[in-house]
C-alpha cells in the first residue's frame, strides 16, 4: 500500500479554490497512470493572509501576494509540491524558487453582474449601491456610471448574496469563472461585455506552480498547459508587470486571439475614482511567450507615457490629485 503521497496539491480553503484543485488533481490523474494510483496525490489546505482578514478591503492590507505568500512557503519548505492557484491573484513575479509549470485551460473571462432587484447597470437608478472589493470594478463603474456609489463588499459568495437580500448593497459583481467552477453560474443576473468591464489580468486562468528544481513535477505539470492561455496570459501579466507599482492601481486587460497567430491584447488604467481612463490596443503575431511578452510591455509602456506625472494617481498614490 502507498502510504506516502508522490505529490501533494497545496491550495487555499475557500470553495472555488478547492473546485480548482480537484480539477488539477483529476488533470493530473487523467494525465498521468502513476498519479491515478489510490493516495498518489494528496491535497492540502493553506489559509492566507487573504483568508483570514475579511473586514478590510484588500488594498488596505497592503503587499504583494496576499492569497499566495503561505502557500510559497509552504511549498519552499516541502509540505506542498505543487500550488494550484487563480493566476488573478499571483504577484507578476514568482517567489524565489518557484515556477510556473503550467496554465490550464482558460475559462470565461467576464465579470458577471449580479443583483436580486435588477437586471443590469443601466437598470441601477441614481445612488444605488454597488458592493465591491474591487478597485479594477469600482473605478471602471464609477467612470460609465457616476451617479452610483461603491461600497467595499468582501466575503464568499454566499454572504455577498446574502448582503443583497438585506439590502445592504443593490448589486455587486464576481468573475464568471468563479461561478461557472463551483457550478453557479445561475447567480450571475448577466455576463458584462469586455467592453463594458474590462477583466483583470488572467480572470479566468488557473495556474500550478512547482519548486524550480523539482523536475519530476516539472514534467507532470508540462501536459497540462494549455499553449493558447499560457500565451494570453504572459501578454497580459506582461502588461501588469510594467504598470503595477502597487496592489491600489484599478488596471485591466485582457487578450484574446482573432487569428492562429494573431493576438489581439486590450489594456486600461483608471483613476481610483474612475476618471480619465487610459486605454490602449495592440493587435501583433504571437509565436512564442517573448512575443506575448513583448506586446503587453510595449502597451504598458504606452500608458506610463501617456500617464506621464499623473501616475502616482492612478496608482492611488495620491488620492485627490486632478488636473489632468
Ligand atoms: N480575487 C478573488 C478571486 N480570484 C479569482 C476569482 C475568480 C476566478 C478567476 O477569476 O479565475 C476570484 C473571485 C472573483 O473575482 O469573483
Amino acid at each position: 500500500m502507498n502510504t506516502t503521497p508522490l505529490l501533494k496539491i497545496g491550495t487555499r480553503g475557500s470553495p472555488l479554490a478547492l473546485a480548482q484543485a480537484h480539477a488539477a488533481r483529476d488533470a493530473l490523474a487523467a494525465a498521468h497512470p502513476a498519479l491515478a494510483e489510490p493516495g498518489a496525490m494528496e491535497i492540502v489546505v493553506i489559509k492566507t493572509t487573504g483568508d483570514s482578514v475579511q473586514d478590510r478591503p484588500l488594498s488596505e492590507i497592503g503587499g504583494k501576494g496576499l492569497f499566495t505568500r503561505e502557500i510559497d512557503d509552504a511549498q519552499l519548505n516541502g509540505a506542498i509540491d505543487i500550488a494550484v492557484h487563480s493566476m488573478k491573484d499571483v504577484p507578476t513575479v514568482l517567489e524565489d524558487g518557484l515556477s510556473l509549470g503550467c496554465i490550464m485551460p482558460r475559462e470565461d473571462v467576464r465579470d458577471a453582474f449580479i443583483s436580486t432587484r435588477y437586471k443590469s447597470f443601466a437598470d441601477l437608478p441614481e445612488g444605488a449601491v454597488i458592493g465591491s472589493a474591487s478597485l479594477r470594478r469600482a473605478a471602471q463603474i464609477l467612470g460609465r456610471y457616476p451617479h452610483l456609489k461603491v461600497i467595499n463588499f468582501r466575503g464568499n459568495l454566499q454572504t455577498r448574496m446574502r448582503k443583497l437580500e438585506e439590502g445592504v448593497a443593490d448589486a455587486t459583481m464576481l468573475a464568471m469563472a468563479g461561478l461557472n467552477r463551483m457550478g453557479m453560474a445561475e447567480v450571475a443576473t448577466a455576463p458584462m461585455s469586455p467592453e463594458e468591464m474590462l477583466p483583470a489580468v488572467a480572470q479566468g486562468a488557473v495556474g500550478i506552480t512547482h519548486r524550480e528544481d523539482d523536475d519530476r513535477a516539472r514534467e507532470w505539470l508540462t501536459a497540462l498547459d494549455c499553449r493558447d492561455s499560457n500565451l494570453r496570459v504572459a501578454a497580459e501579466r506582461a502588461f501588469l508587470a510594467r504598470l503595477d507599482g502597487s496592489c491600489r492601481t484599478p488596471i485591466a486587460a485582457l487578450a484574446e486571439w482573432t487569428g492562429k497567430h494573431r493576438m489581439r491584447l486590450r489594456g486600461l488604467i483608471v483613476r481610483p475614482d474612475g476618471r480619465d481612463p487610459l486605454s490602449t490596443e495592440r493587435a501583433w503575431d504571437v509565436l512564442t511567450v517573448a512575443d506575448a511578452v513583448a506586446m503587453g510591455d510595449d502597451a504598458a509602456s504606452e500608458l506610463v507615457e501617456r500617464a506621464g506625472d499623473a501616475l502616482p494617481v492612478y496608482r492611488g498614490e495620491v488620492m485627490h490629485g486632478g488636473g489632468l
